[in-house]
């Protein structure tokens, strides 16, 4: 059935990313929000119109404004647009679900929905059609919520190109809390400590320390809201990492002594490495380990098409690739990670290409 028209309520960074989204695959969307300097810029990336959609004609609406906003904004279109499903894409859900039980508002027609993507950006002019795409989109159906409604929410998450899991509120959650939010806490605490490191000292970072903090650049309402509406969740997993923290720190105060503390450093970090080999791969599939391949590029012009070219001669799939610079030579470090099976073809074909091309961690375990 189709989605169109479809309105979309928040033009920030995930509504006008839905709206390019839904654009982009045909659908007819209408764009609302309270700051209307952010309709025209998300109208004018292709997020859709800022003209208003007749309310009786609406099939679908896509709540996105901040998490502490939601509940108004889904009880109004409930009552503004009495044929449409309404979906939102907040972070948090079991909040707004209490409070839509009270409103007395047709509930039937509400699913709520979360999009496991985004960025540490705001507004529209971070938006991309593309940014649901191969991700996970939670679909979180209630008890009095419709077949068709959920259908509705179903269709609104293939047209972004996005991978559906159907989901209970209070578990899902739990699982964000999990996931998401105690990840973008430490997050928060590594970048946080930043501001003691001098400044000369700064000048050493390196794309370690840039992984760890990119989430900490996040909108600081933003996340306020969303840890505050699931504090009970995220509570538990703060005091389980605290835990985790002392351990590691009696460990690392006593290593180097005798006995089995001394090992206990080498248990937390492969603990951790453990811990990132059950992180799902792409398409929500089992874990893969990729094997990170390293080719040195030198610093001329032309260099980067023609590796990007004899890659793709090789016709290997290059799952991820990322660059690094030597800050004292004139080169840079291209890492591509590839599927095991495929590595040792990339590895050949690129040195008959004349590349140096190496593993990243030489003594790596290529069976992955
Ligand atoms: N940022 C992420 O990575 C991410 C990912 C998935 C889901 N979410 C969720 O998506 C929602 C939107 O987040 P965002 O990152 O797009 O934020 P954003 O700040 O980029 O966009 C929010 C938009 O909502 C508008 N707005 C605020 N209150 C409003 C109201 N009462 N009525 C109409 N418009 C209103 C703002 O003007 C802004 O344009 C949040 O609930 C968030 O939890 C965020
Ligand atoms: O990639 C990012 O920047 C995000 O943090 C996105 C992310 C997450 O994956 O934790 C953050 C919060 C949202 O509710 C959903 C997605």
């Amino acid at each position: 059935m189709s989605l169109s028209p479809a309105v979309v309520i928040g033009a920030g960074l995930v509504g006008a990313s839905v709206g390019c989204a839904l654009t982009k695959a045909g659908h007819r969307v209408h764009l609302e929000d309270r700051n209307a300097s952010h309709v025209q810029v998300a109208a004018g990336i292709g997020a859709g119109t800022s003209e208003p959609a007749v309310p009786d004609e609406v099939r679908l609406v896509v709540v996105a404004v901040p998490p502490a906003a939601l509940a108004a904004v889904i009880i109004d279109a409930l009552d503004r647009f009495p044929r449409a499903t309404v979906t939102d894409v907040g972070s948090v859900k079991a909040g707004v679900l209490n409070a839509l039980w009270d409103s007395g508002g047709d509930v039937t027609r509400y699913v709520g929905s979360h999009p496991m993507a985004g960025s540490q950006f705001s507004g529209p002019l971070t938006a991309q059609a593309d940014l649901f795409h191969d991700r996970t989109w939670v679909i979180a159906p209630h008890r009095k919520s419709s077949a068709a409604a959920t259908q509705d929410v179903r269709d609104l998450v293939a047209a972004c190109g996005a991978n559906e899991v159907i989901m209970d509120v209070d578990i899902h959650d739990s699982a964000v809390a999990r996931v998401s939010h105690v990840p973008h806490l430490m997050s928060v605490l590594m970048a946080g400590h930043l501001n003691e490191v001098p400044v000369e000292q700064l000048q050493l970072a390196g794309q370690g320390l840039r992984d760890v903090t990119r989430i900490a650049g996040s909108d600081p309402d933003l996340w306020e809201q969303i840890l505050g509406a699931n504090s009970a969740a995220v509570l538990p997993e703060l005091r389980a990492v605290q835990h985790q923290l002392d351990t590691l720190i009696s460990a690392i105060e006593s290593d180097g002594t005798a006995g089995a503390q001394a090992h206990a450093v080498l248990a937390h970090l492969e603990r951790g490495l453990a811990g990132t080999r059950r992180i799902p791969g792409k398409h929500g599939a089992a874990p893969v380990q990729y094997r990170q391949l390293v080719v040195e590029i030198p610093d001329a012009p032309g260099a980067l098409s023609r590796l990007f070219a004899d890659v793709a001669q090789a016709g290997v799939n290059v799952e991820d690739i990322s660059i690094q610079h030597d800050p004292d030579r004139q080169v840079g470090y291209l890492s591509l990670a590839v599927a095991p099976d495929q590595a040792d073809a990339l590895v050949g074909s690129m040195t008959d290409a004349g590349w140096a091309i190496g593993d990243s961690d030489p003594s790596s375990d290529s069976a992955g």
